[in-house]
């Protein structure tokens, strides 16, 4: 088994992209493309008379490749199948990071998963604790349930919003906008930060609409989400870029950072910079564009 370190709970999760568990020419070598997550697919990706192989295919992978730094998860069979007890065993016994639980309605589904999961945990002799859990609500009642889910385990690190699923189970269809969309997305990312747990959305599934993906994209950013769920490799190096600070962008977070370190050390809570009030609130927004510069390879600054 290749060893992988501890999964980390809260780190960055720009990108998270699907594959089909079963096809080895897509996860063999899945790493390459930078993603900072791969959500390695046992649930609609795979035929209901494939679910043994991929289940067969996804243990020999996680024994074999090595992953590196990018965040390993499988995305599960939903409870109301008879598939998901055995595909929590396989994810633990193959040493994944995280399971993300498809078709997420209530915080009794999360709490079901992490019984399971604890099991296998014991049986399998991993660390207890150690495989986190990340919920994708995909129905109406999921989103009315969102505070209840992030709230449900401490293993769980995230939500995310599955489009396909949620639009059939609104009776709609997606638009340029995605007005059909935004309930959900407000809903999910105001529980999501009540909670303090991160916020993924969707994918987008027209690939040769690079011009919609990017509009939907911005809208991602202009919200709030933390990432994004991708099915592409094509799509990783549009998301990174568009999360990537620019050097203004930068240049004012170290400004704010220092000079609110330094007025704290002198005892001053609140101050201005250009004529703009700071204070403690401003912080880790400032914070956190610095961690997008570094992890976008563009911060060459001393923070
Ligand atoms: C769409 C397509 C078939 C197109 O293939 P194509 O081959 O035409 O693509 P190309 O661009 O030509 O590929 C160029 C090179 O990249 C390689 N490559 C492509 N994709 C790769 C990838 N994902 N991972 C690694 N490698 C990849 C490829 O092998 C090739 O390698 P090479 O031959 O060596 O050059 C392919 O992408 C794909 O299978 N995507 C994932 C589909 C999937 O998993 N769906 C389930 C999750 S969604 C869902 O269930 C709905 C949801 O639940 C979602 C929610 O929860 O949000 C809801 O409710 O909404
Ligand atoms: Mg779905």
């Amino acid at each position: 088994m290749i060893p992988r370190p501890k999964p980390e709970k809260f780190r960055l999760r720009r990108t998270m992209m699907f594959m089909n568990a079963q096809k080895p020419g897509l996860i063999k070598d899945a790493y390459i493309y930078g993603a900072d997550s791969i959500m390695l697919d046992l649930e609609d990706a795979v035929a209901e008379n494939q679910k043994d192989a991929a289940r067969f295919s996804l243990y020999h992978a996680l024994k074999t490749i090595d992953y590196g730094d990018t965040e390993v998860l499988v995305r599960i069979n939903g409870l109301d199948t008879p598939h998901w007890r055995e595909d929590v065993r396989v994810v633990v016994a193959g040493g994944a990071d995280g399971i993300r639980i498809a078709k997420t309605e209530s915080a009794a589904d999360v709490r079901t998963v992490e019984a399971a999961v604890t099991e296998a945990e014991r049986e399998f002799g991993v660390e207890e604790g150690r495989t986190l859990l990340m919920a994708a609500i995909e129905s109406p009642k999921g989103v009315l349930n969102a505070y209840e889910i992030c709230t449900a385990s401490p293993r769980l690190f995230g939500i995310a919003l599955s489009g396909g699923d949620y639009r059939k189970c609104m009776q709609v269809k997606p638009t340029p906008g995605g007005v059909e969309m935004l309930a959900a997305r407000g809903q999910m990312l105001i529980a999501a930060r009540a909670a303090g747990v991160q916020c993924f959305d969707t994918v987008f599934t027209d690939l040769d609409d690079e011009e919609g993906f990017r509009a939907e994209m911005q809208q991602n950013k202009d919200m709030g989400f933390d990432g994004k769920s991708l099915i592409n490799p094509r799509q990783i190096r549009i998301v990174h870029e568009m999360l990537a600070p620019t050097p203004k962008e930068i240049a004012a977070a170290e400004t704010l950072v220092k000079a609110y370190r330094e007025n704290a050390d002198k005892g001053i809570g609140v101050f201005t910079i250009n004529g703009k009030m700071i204070d403690i609130a401003f912080v880790p927004g400032a914070e956190r564009v610095i961690q997008l510069a570094k992890a976008s390879g563009v911060y060459e600054g001393d923070l």
